[in-house]
């Protein structure tokens, strides 16, 4: 067996709440889970369940309490529970992306520079990381008139698909998805359905929360129970 480019172990995570008098909100306790290269793997759970704080602890936005998130980074591995800001900003350059449900506007800057940034930061020309944004983009139907426009006036749905853009156009061999098709109609959720699997055949590991049933179906080949990881209060 491969070693798994994910690994969480004991992870806990309880939110202490400073404008209710320090109210604890237990969130995860001895949370633990292996992803593997070229697999999707879903979390799943009732709403309140902890996927998008597990999903952010993973990322390095909410820090854990204990237990350890390993990331395998070439020949290093990296534990984000513990590592320094710098070398966890290097890990998301080179090995972790991610898909938020929602597009953080850059100001001022047309869709088609923000789909492409993450191949010009890889150091890919701009000419060729521009032409493949928009082969990503017109495959998402974003319309060509759009590209452009910095995405702050878009739909929901066309920022999603900038977003997705973006997130899928450069090679990272860890994505971590928060809904991606949530503002999306059923031809684009297709598209992007179709996306994930052209990830994962390139051996992309894949942890995602996907409430559409149709997409998770589709594309993930099993489901981690958060509920398993609910802490007693
Ligand atoms: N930053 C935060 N501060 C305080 N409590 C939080 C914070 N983020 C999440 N929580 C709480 O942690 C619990 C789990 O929330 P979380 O968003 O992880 O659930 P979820 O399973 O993703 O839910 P949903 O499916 O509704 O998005 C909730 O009770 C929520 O109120």
């Amino acid at each position: 067996m491969s070693e798994p480019i994910l690994s969480v172990s004991g992870v806990e995570k309880t939110f202490i709440l400073h404008l209710r008098e320090g109210a604890r909100l237990p969130v995860v306790s001895g949370a633990g889970f292996e992803l593997f290269s070229g697999e999707c793997v879903a979390l799943g759970g009732p709403s309140g369940a902890g996927k998008s704080s597990l999903l952010k602890m993973v990322y390095g936005n909410y820090r854990v309490d204990a237990g350890h998130i390993r990331v395998r980074d070439g020949d290093e591995v990296v534990d984000v529970a513990t590592t320094p800001p710098r070398r966890l900003m290097r890990l998301r350059e080179t090995t972790m992306g991610y898909v938020s449900q929602f597009l953080r506007v850059i100001p001022r800057v047309g869709a088609l520079d923000v789909a492409a940034e993450p191949l010009t930061g890889d150091g890919v020309p701009r000419e060729e990381a521009l032409a493949r944004a928009g082969a990503l983009l017109a495959r998402l139907n974003l319309p060509e008139r759009l590209w452009g426009l910095p995405p702050a006036t878009f739909s929901g749905g066309e920022q999603q698909r900038v977003n997705i853009a973006r997130g899928l156009i450069a090679h990272r061999p860890l994505l971590l998805m928060d809904e991606p098709t949530a503002s999306l109609d059923a031809a684009n959720r297709q598209v992007v359905i179709g996306l994930i699997e052209e990830k994962k055949r390139a051996g992309v590991a894949i942890l995602g929360i996907f409430h559409d049933a149709e997409v998770r179906e589709a594309v993930c080949d099993r489901v981690i129970d958060v509920t398993e990881f609910a802490k007693a209060a």
